[in-house]
């Protein structure tokens, strides 16, 4: 089986590290590496070993001896008044209610049934009050608390949990109680089961926190069934305290590994198969080399990608882990354009070059198996994405490679470095400043696209937006517009590029998304944000710093026509803003991103057989335990094509399951899914999986046109995914898909340089009342949404005169 490479939630690290951290634990030998060096299990039997050391029991003890030393002799408790609540706790062996607690107001012996207090040589003393001392004889002869071999009586508290344990489970009837005891011993049992301490420890012996308060009740039943006076009678003393608890553990862990082995078997083996700690020991190959990683450390338009792609190009063979498939094209062109043999390999194709030891890849389709000379990891920082940073980590952590290249921003400096003394590979870091400084216009464009000149990239951060700014450009001033979103195909955003960057046409001015800010080589003379808050999926929220930076630092580039970089707003409002972005130095990353393997989620599937894959996902997500710099990355997308295909399909296997779930698809185009619902179906059945697509007639000639052949180009795109990770024979249409993918590319590429349309939504929305179109004549500025959040933000946080008034 191969490597597992992933982590866990910090509510599991903040356990390990209570367990670890406790030195009385830590003492009982053999490490278990996934909960705490606290507990060793047999393997034959599968259940652990008694996990307390004598140390954690002498401990507890010193500490009781020092409490109950208080209540000895003369100090008493006071016996609280009869209540008439009683649960089947009361009743005895035979479901019959202990009519005794209920007729008395006040105490009761075990067995004599009269008001008792405890002396400090364990005589009775009738009485309302019991005062508890060290040592007590039970009337029945018997060595309740344990006779020591000199004959004379030990504490409770000094006795060995297992021997105690012991006790109780061979007692053959309970010892009567008063009631108040009754009932403060139910308080014990209600601080135990809510202690979370007691829950954190119990881990350690594989007791789940969803089965704790199972264990913690039938624990409490079997106390109150089976304790006898003397035990009792010491816990009431500690009433429902940290002290109590401390007490109790021990036999409780002795009650559950002899109750509850198949829980603690079962749990035992969840946590194990969702263990994702230590990644770096998960490639051992790797780990056997002495690698050599340098880190180039710089904002955007350094040179740090140059400098890591010349040692790649002198290599004997290396390898380029690209963030994008467009970055890992342009550098297989460019590389074999300098005579330097190179393949490409991304997800949706394979492009061998004859006697090529040079790859290019996006950083998905690393392999961690051949060896290489030198590999380049670009835009390094992408480890910290909530979404694909598993990859990254992944290709650090697993590349076999002499000498590895990471170039990126220094967010992940420390944590590389941190990773690199897990591994014990070499770092070097190569530190880069801008060619030439980023100059911010301090005049903005007045929020008036009108001022929009040559060389100028517009940004923003909606589609919509984009073919609005495209339009009013166009229709305002005589320059022609490129665009670039995330949608388009790499293929159409690189024709779009050198349309921009070509000096002897029209189109002067770009107007795109975020997607500008990686992978493409522009020509931009200076960025305009058009706006700096965006959509995150649930509520517009002003753009990331990080990302305000990346994407100004596009502007101006070493040897092209405009090597000095400027940026601006079209609103003066949002000066500031973008202002206080390029002033931020770059947050230091804490964590990085993992996810598991096929491997390991089929593991963890042995442990849960009856679940869907789903559910799967989301009990991993549950019980999966990372170390400190990691986090389990977002696969709510994984999730919901998991959960379409768990409805809609039959017959497929969990490995089959887990592939389609990571198919490139936009799940929020009902289309893209029913054609993804459709080769999922097609590939169940072992049929061959038919595109089952028109090709369409023409370029678009409006927007519904234009998002038609985005949707049939993703769909392409998904199918030659499919191919390369599927049976080939499954996916027969290969070529023809390649086809029809490069043709609907062109199609794209020529309906953009005409769109001149309003453009739509994929989601049916009311249009808002008041929205003038932007095709009629005159020209309306847009508003600042920073500013409009960051005023609703001061809002929120200053309290308003009403609730003032209110208050008053
Ligand atoms: N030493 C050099 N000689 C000639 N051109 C260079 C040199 N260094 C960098 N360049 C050019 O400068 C531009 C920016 O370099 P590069 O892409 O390496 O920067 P970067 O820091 O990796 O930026 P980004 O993070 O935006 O990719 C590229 O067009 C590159 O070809």
């Amino acid at each position: 089986m191969s490597q597992f490479r992933i982590c866990k939630p910090m509510k599991y690290a903040s356990r390990v590290r209570i367990l670890s951290s406790n030195r009385y634990f830590t003492s009982f030998g053999q490490c278990d590496p996934l909960i705490s060096r606290s507990y060793q299990f047999s393997p034959a039997s599968d259940v652990p070993n008694r996990p307390f050391s004598t140390g954690l029991i002498n401990l507890v003890r010193c500490k009781l001896f020092s409490q109950s030393a208080k209540f000895t002799c003369g100090k008493a408790l006071y016996v609280k008044p009869f209540s008439s609540a009683h649960n089947d706790d009361d009743k005895d062996d035979n479901g019959v209610c202990d009519t005794t607690m209920v007729e008395s107001e006040c105490e009761f012996d075990a067995d004599v049934g009269k008001s008792v207090e405890l002396a400090d040589d364990g005589d009775y003393v009738n009485g309302n009050v019991v005062s508890y001392s060290l040592g007590v004889e039970l009337q029945n002869g018997s060595n309740d608390v344990g006779l020591d071999t000199s004959g004379g009586y030990v504490h409770v508290a000094s006795r060995d949990p297992i021997e105690l344990y012991h006790e109780l489970r061979n007692a053959e009837k309970r010892a009567k109680q008063t009631r108040p005891d009754w009932e403060t011993m139910q308080e014990v049992f209600s601080y135990f089961g809510k202690s979370g301490w007691a829950s954190n420890q119990a881990l350690a012996i594989y007791i789940g926190l969803s089965f704790f308060p199972t264990a913690a009740q039938k624990f409490r039943k079997f106390f109150f069934e089976k304790s006898s006076a003397g035990i009792f009678q010491y816990v009431v003393m500690l009433g429902p305290s940290d002290a109590a608890v401390k007490f109790l553990f021990p036999i409780f862990v002795e009650y559950c590994l002899e109750e509850f082995p198949d829980e603690i078997k079962r749990f035992r083996g969840m946590v194990e198969s969702a263990d994702l700690t230590k990644p770096h020991t998960w490639f051992p190959f790797a780990r056997a080399m002495k690698r050599k990683i340098i880190y180039h450390c710089g904002p955007t338009n350094s040179g740090k990608t140059y400098n890591a792609l010349q040692r790649f190009m002198e290599a004997k063979k290396g390898i380029y882990c690209s963030p994008l498939r467009l970055l890992a094209m342009e550098v297989f062109d460019k590389v074999n354009a300098l005579g330097i043999y190179c393949s490409l390999q991304t997800g949706q194709e394979k492009k061998y070059v004859p006697f090529s030891y040079h790859i290019a890849c996006t950083v998905e389709m690393v392999s961690t198996d051949d060896l290489y000379d030198v590999a380049v990891i670009d835009e390094i920082q992408m480890m910290s994405d909530q979404c694909r940073g598993y990859a990254w980590t992944r290709a650090l952590l697993g590349l076999k490679a002499d000498e590895i290249h990471l170039c990126g921003d220094p967010s992940v400096l420390s944590i590389v470095q941190k990773i690199c003394a897990d591994t014990g590979d070499e770092l070097h870091e190569h530190h880069y400043e801008r060619f030439k400084p980023l100059v911010v216009e301090a005049k903005t464009l007045l929020g008036d696209l009108k001022n929009v000149r040559s060389g100028d990239c517009v940004v923003a951060f909606s589609r919509r937006e984009i073919f609005e700014v495209k339009m009013a450009i166009e229709k305002h001033t005589n320059h022609r517009c490129c665009v670039i979103y995330g949608a388009l195909p790499p293929e159409t955003r690189r024709h779009q590029a050198n349309l921009f960057n070509d000096q002897d046409n029209e189109f002067n001015v770009l107007v795109a998304s975020d997607a500008v800010g990686m992978g493409l080589n522009l020509n931009i003379r200076r960025v305009v944000f058009y706006s700096l808050s965006k959509y995150n999926g649930d509520k517009i929220v002003p753009v990331p710093a990080s990302q305000v930076k990346q994407i100004a630092g596009r502007a101006g580039r070493r040897g092209s026509r405009y090597p000095d970089g400027l940026t601006t707003t079209l609103q003066l409002e949002d000066l500031d803003y973008l202002i206080e972005c390029l002033k931020q130095p770059f947050e230091e990353v804490k964590k990085v991103g993992l996810f598991p393997f096929f491997e390991q989620v089929e593991l963890f599937a042995g442990q849960l057989p009856n679940v869907t894959f789903c559910q799967l996902l989301e009990k991993f997500g549950e019980n999966c335990r990372l170390d400190g710099s990691y986090f389990l990355c977002r696969h709510d997308h994984i999730k919901k094509v998991a959960n379409m295909l768990e409805k809609k399909v039959q017959g497929l296997s969990l490995e089959d399951r887990f592939n389609f779930s990571f198919a490139p698809v936009n799940i929020r185009d009902p289309k893209a899914m029913y054609h993804l619902l459709r080769f999922a179906s097609a590939y169940s059945q072992n049929v061959p999986v038919n595109i089952a697509m028109g090709m369409p007639k023409g370029s678009a000639r409006n927007d519904a046109e234009l998002l038609d052949l985005e949707t049939k180009h993703q769909v392409l795109s998904m199918y030659l995914w499919l191919s390369h990770h599927f049976k080939k024979e499954t996916f027969p249409y290969v070529k023809k898909a390649e086809t029809m993918a490069t043709d609907i590319a062109d199609l794209l590429g020529q309906s953009l340089i005409k769109a001149n349309w309003k453009p739509e939504t994929r989601q049916v929305r009311k249009p808002k009342p008041q929205q003038k179109d932007a095709s009629q004549p005159g020209y309306e500025r847009p508003r600042s949404l920073v500013k409009l959040y960051e005023k609703k933000k001061l809002e929120k946080s200053l309290p308003s005169k009403n609730t003032e008034k209110v208050a008053a």
